[in-house]
């Protein structure tokens, strides 16, 4: 079948597995129970959902018909595997036709190239820990470990060996999978490679850089059998990743003997024609052309196996979306209210580093220790700050897109996005940091006025019928909330401020003992010592200021969050000395709060806006607008 006559689109398979194609796949019948299901299965077992449906449609093909896989499926769908298996498959099928594993003479067999560094980081672990996924346990050095893959891989091909051996060839290779990483030390990675790894899982501009230096172990990296450009949509992207074009330029040179996979939530998404194009068809961003365009640059064998499982909506099917709708100035309250509302593992997208630190600065006054993660950042900093969240059941992350795509961080329940993303790639693959592997999760967009046409764009290309529905908000919290966070801006920009004039006045000092030959002392003395005075003056205004805010912000954050009228008539603190107030925190969850506000009948909702007042200030603003 030719790939582009291939229907793609809301769950469609590109090209489906027929019975007939699982029946010549030796051995798959016996452990199918354990790890992959059939096509036929999987449609009656709803619960299993697409997860294991792209291992299906792919793996057979890989391993078997030695296909090279374009392969779209929704995010937390279990990719990584879809590649990992073929390849520890390959690797040790080949082991096993050369007589076992023969140490120090390896040769590099496959590159999996990523676009950061943490999901390098993830694919390797992912690869390495492959054996999590079973209820089989496998002995080894007395130690039982679990191991789905390699029980898959076992079952399928390699039964001519001894369970024993081949987890011991298997955890050699396992234990052979090098990184190759920018931001952490090149020496380091260096001496890895002199290990011989015979998978490197890479991000391309120090791979490169590695390719130009160190010669001997990469030196016949065009030989590598299997080639995986993970996340393949942004890697190719104009612009981005110049490397990635100089090392496929190299592969490229022999690709007779290379099986490729190419991977991602958003391979075949297509944006909408412009409003001025009238006709689809003078539209050539079509989901075959983009494939078309990817094969191109990465180059395959013969006609790949294309699998398309993505739905029309472009989320994963488990998201739970909503927007709340607020000013610009407003987003800080909304996001505070919705953190103290709704714990759990939170990430929250900004569009910018800048945004980041804003973020971090209100919300560390507000005692939320908030982490954070973007590309300035050293890497360790990055590596540590994901360990963190990932072990705080109610962490949260401020990120820019650089931890958007791939990460696996498990139980993240929310993703917000401070602002709406700029396209909607990048609303899918952040939204897909929650609801993976068949679990739910919910996505919410705080969005300011001037951001609708951003949001009505990012509808339109995701095909959504309706705008997303407004997530509900308790109005009567809103004054209390507002009073935090109002004063935790104020400190956080007065401390911005203290600490900006003692690093300018640190690096003034610096450089002036820097320049101390060149000015004469008396020059020096008598330019500075009244500023000095002021200086310290005003240092120590500042210091008290902030002394001031802190000490009101704290008194505020150890009560708890209530509607200002209770606050009002609970005036006088019980006996044990504390104001005995509800605690902001209800039973429900985000989730469960957006399915009531869903259900809720139109006049209900109408009765509580009336009771919140916001009816009234809405009438009021209208009024105001014709005047
Ligand atoms: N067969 C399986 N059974 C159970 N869990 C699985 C299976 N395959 C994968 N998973 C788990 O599902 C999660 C998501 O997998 P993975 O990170 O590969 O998703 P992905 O499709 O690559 O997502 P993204 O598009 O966001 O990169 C991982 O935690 C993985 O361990």
């Amino acid at each position: 079948m030719d790939w582009k006559s291939v229907p793609l689109g809301d769950g469609e398979v590109a090209i489906d597995m027929g019975e007939e194609d699982w029946q010549g796949f030796g051995g798959l019948e016996e452990c199918t129970q354990y790890t992959l299901m059939k096509p036929s299965e999987l449609k009656k077992n709803e619960e299993t959902g697409s997860k294991e449906k792209i291992h299906a449609l792919t793996i057979p093909s890989a391993i078997r018909d030695h296909k090279d896989i374009l392969g779209a499926a929704e995010t937390g769908s279990g990719k990584t595997l879809a590649f990992a298996i073929p390849i520890i498959h390959g690797i040790l099928q080949e082991k096993l036709n050369s007589e076992g594993l023969i140490d120090g003479d390896n040769k590099l067999e496959a590159l999996i190239l990523t676009p950061t560094r943490e999901l390098a980081l993830q694919v390797r672990n992912h690869i390495v820990a492959a054996a999590k996924y079973t209820d089989i346990k496998i002995l080894v050095n007395n130690e039982a470990i679990d191991n789905r893959a390699a029980y898959f891989i076992y079952h399928t091909y390699i039964k001519t060996k001894s369970p024993e051996s081949f987890t011991k060839d298997f955890l050699a290779l396992v234990y052979l999978v090098g990184f190759v990483i920018g931001g952490l030390s090149q020496e380091k990675q260096e001496r890895l490679l002199k290990k011989r790894p015979q998978i490197i899982v890479a991000t391309p501009g120090r791979l490169w850089e590695l390719m130009e230096r160190v010669t001997s172990y990469l030196q016949n990296i065009e030989s590598v059998r299997y080639l995986v450009i993970d996340e393949a949509d942004r890697m190719v992207e104009k612009g981005h990743f110049q490397e990635l074009h100089r090392i496929l330029e190299r592969l490229n040179a022999s690709i007779a003997r290379r099986q490729t996979f190419v991977f991602s939530a958003t391979l075949t998404l297509v944006h909408a024609p412009p409003s001025r194009l009238k006709s689809m068809k003078a539209w050539t961003k079509t989901s075959d052309n983009k494939l078309a365009n990817l094969m191109k640059t990465i180059k395959m064998n013969g006609k790949p196996k294309v699998v398309d499982l993505t739905r029309k909506l472009g989320t994963a099917e488990m998201l739970s979306e909503a927007r709340i709708l607020c000013g610009k100035e407003e987003k800080d309250m909304y996001l505070y209210y919705f953190l103290v509302k709704h714990p759990g593992r939170t990430l929250v997208f900004c569009n910018s580093i800048d945004c980041v630190r804003h973020l971090k600065g209100v919300f560390d006054q507000l005692q939320c220790q908030p982490l954070w993660l973007h590309a300035s950042m050293l890497q360790k900093q990055r590596l540590k700050n994901l360990e963190k969240f990932s072990s705080k059941p109610q962490g949260l992350l401020l990120a820019t897109d650089v931890a958007a795509r791939g990460l696996d961080i498990p139980g993240i329940q929310h993703v917000l996005h401070y602002q709406v993303p700029r396209t909607s790639e990048s609303y899918i693959h952040r939204s897909g940091r929650t609801a993976r592997a068949a679990k739910e999760g919910l996505s919410v967009i705080l969005m300011d006025p001037s951001e609708v046409s951003a949001y009505r764009k990012l509808c339109f290309t995701l095909n959504r019928e309706a705008d997303l529905p407004v997530f509900p908000i308790d109005a009567e919290l809103m004054p209390s909330i507002q009073d935090r966070v109002k004063l935790a801006q104020q400190l956080a920009l007065e401390m911005h401020r203290l600490e900006k004039k003692s690093a300018d006045s640190k690096w003034f000092e610096k450089a002036a003992k820097e320049l101390d030959l060149a000015l004469s002392d008396s020059d020096f003395s008598r330019s500075s010592d009244s500023d000095d005075e002021d200086k310290k003056d005003e240092q120590q205004e500042k210091s008290k200021l902030v002394g001031q805010l802190r000490s009101r912000l704290n008194q505020l954050l150890s009560q708890p969050i209530a509607p200002r009228r209770q606050m009002g008539i609970t005036k006088y603190p019980t006996r044990s000395g504390k104001l005995d107030l509800p605690s902001v925190q209800n039973e429900q969850t985000a989730l469960e709060a957006l399915q009531e506000e869903k259900q809720e009948p139109e006049s209900l909702k109408f009765l509580r806006k009336v009771k919140s007042g916001k009816v009234k200030k809405q009438k009021q603003k209208k009024l105001k607008r014709r005047k």
